[in-house]
This record gives C-alpha cells, structure tokens and sequence, in this order.
C-alpha cells in the first residue's frame, strides 16, 4: 500500500514536518499522551486517526514526538513504516510493558532489548525460510544501560521475544524460550528493529516489567499508562545525551 507522497499519511494525521526525526514509541496511546504531557514543553497533538495519538514538543531544547503504536507487529509495523518513510524519522525508541520470563528480573524492572526472537509472521514473509535476527542499535543501547547505572535504576539487558498472542494457548514454550535465556516477552520489538535496519534508522525498545509470567506478580492498568517514569526519563535522556 502505498503512502500519499505529500500531506499526511494514510495513518497519522500529521503534515511532513509536524514529527520530529526522534520518536518515542509506547505501544499505549494514553502512554504516549501522558509522556507528552508530563515531560515535554510546548506540545502539540498532530495525530488523532484512529485515537492512536502523536504529539510532538521539546525536551531539553530538543525536538521529541511521542507517538502510539498500538497492539502488536501489524499495528506497530503501519505506524514504524510511515514514520521512517514519510516523516523521515531516524530514531525510533519503543518504551513499552512486557511480562517478565526469570525470576532474575522482578515486577517493575527495566529490561533493554538486545535482540527480540519472534513467532510473527511478518519477518518469515519478509525473509522466506531465513531466520533474520533482529536486533537494537548499539549506541542507543549503552547509551541507555549507561545511563541506568548511573541512576541506580533496576536494569537488564539481554534477549526478549516479540509474541502475537498475549493470551498464548502454548505457555510452555515462553518456559523454553527463559531456558534459553530470554527475559521477557512483550509484542512488538521484532518487527521495530527490522524496519529500522530496513530504513537505516536507530531503534531500541525500553521495557517496565508490568507482569510476572513466574511469580503472576502484576500491576495496575493505571500503572501501565502513567507509572512508568523511570522508563520514559531513561528514554528522553537517552536520545538526547550526545
Ligand atoms: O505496554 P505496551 O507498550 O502496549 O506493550 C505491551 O503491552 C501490550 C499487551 O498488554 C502489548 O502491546 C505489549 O507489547
Ligand atoms: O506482551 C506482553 C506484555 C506484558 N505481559 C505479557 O505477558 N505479555
């Protein structure tokens, strides 16, 4: 499906220009609406298509939008695709829930992706029978675990899966995929690491453990929108610490 060249996209409402080339990318668009608020000066909607909503505003004098993915690779992968195409976004970072895998990782802990194993289809489409491993840029990722350490902040990083079904009908295999040392699971990273690389960008994924695959450890779905400051600071500091 092609995009109109000109004006907005067939998905965001925003003129070209209107997205700063440095995008946080919760899959929750009350998230992304919250972050705005909460951390940006002089913020504007650009975007409502859907109530998937986008704002852009500036952080420390630089030029920040704030736009929801949604649910899932199919989701993210409309709304990465016409940010990296479109508004010629370069930075893409992904500040996200995800439940965790191990008991080495506890409720509310950051979790940096290194790369993201997936069952989706969209990379076997892509790819046929080669198994392409998507992964995050390395810059931004110690930029980012940096940063954690110095603010004494709970962080990991390593290996999580991007899964299509939050309800997965085969629970055993998140068991296997821990055994070999995967921390958490969430929805979307695969397919954000694949179009960066495909768009020559950078982009990595940030995670709050919301839930306990392990324990059943879980927080509210008001933390889930609002609670996850330490998240969205690590992101904000991490993409405009040069
Ligand atoms: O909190 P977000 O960013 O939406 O991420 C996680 O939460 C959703 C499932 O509840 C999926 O999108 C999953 O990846
Ligand atoms: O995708 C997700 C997100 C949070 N918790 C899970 O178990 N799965």
């Amino acid at each position: 499906m092609a995009t109109p060249s000109t004006g907005p996209s067939f998905h965001l409402g925003a003129m070209p220009g209107q997205i700063a080339d440095t995008v946080l990318f919760p899959g929750d668009p009350l998230r992304a609406e919250w972050i705005a608020t909460t951390y940006l000066s002089d913020v504007s909607c650009y975007s409502k298509v859907r109530g998937m909503l986008g704002f852009t505003g500036t952080y420390n004098g630089r030029r920040i939008s704030v736009q929801g993915s949604g649910m899932g690779q199919p989701s993210l992968a409309i709304y990465a695709n016409e940010l990296l195409s479109h508004y010629g976004v370069r930075t893409l970072v992904r500040v996200g829930s995800c439940g965790a895998l191990t008991t080495a990782v506890g409720l509310r802990d950051l979790v940096l992706a290194m790369t993201a194993s997936t069952d989706s289809a969209m990379n076997r489409v892509r790819f046929e029978s080669f198994d392409y491993a998507p992964a995050a840029d390395f810059f931004l990722l110690r930029k980012a675990y940096d940063l954690a350490v110095a603010r004494s902040l709970p962080v990991h990083v390593g290996p999580i899966a991007a899964i299509d079904s939050f309800y997965s009908e085969v629970p055993a295999q998140l068991l296997r995929l821990a055994e070999y040392g995967v921390l958490a699971v969430e929805m979307e990273t695969a397919v954000l690491y694949t179009l960066a690389a495909k768009f020559g960008a950078r982009a990595l994924t940030i995670l709050t453990v919301g839930d306990h695959v392990v324990t059943g450890e879980a927080t509210t779905g008001e933390e889930r929108e609002r609670g996850m400051a330490a998240m969205a600071e690590l992101a904000l500091a991490t993409v405009t610490d040069d």
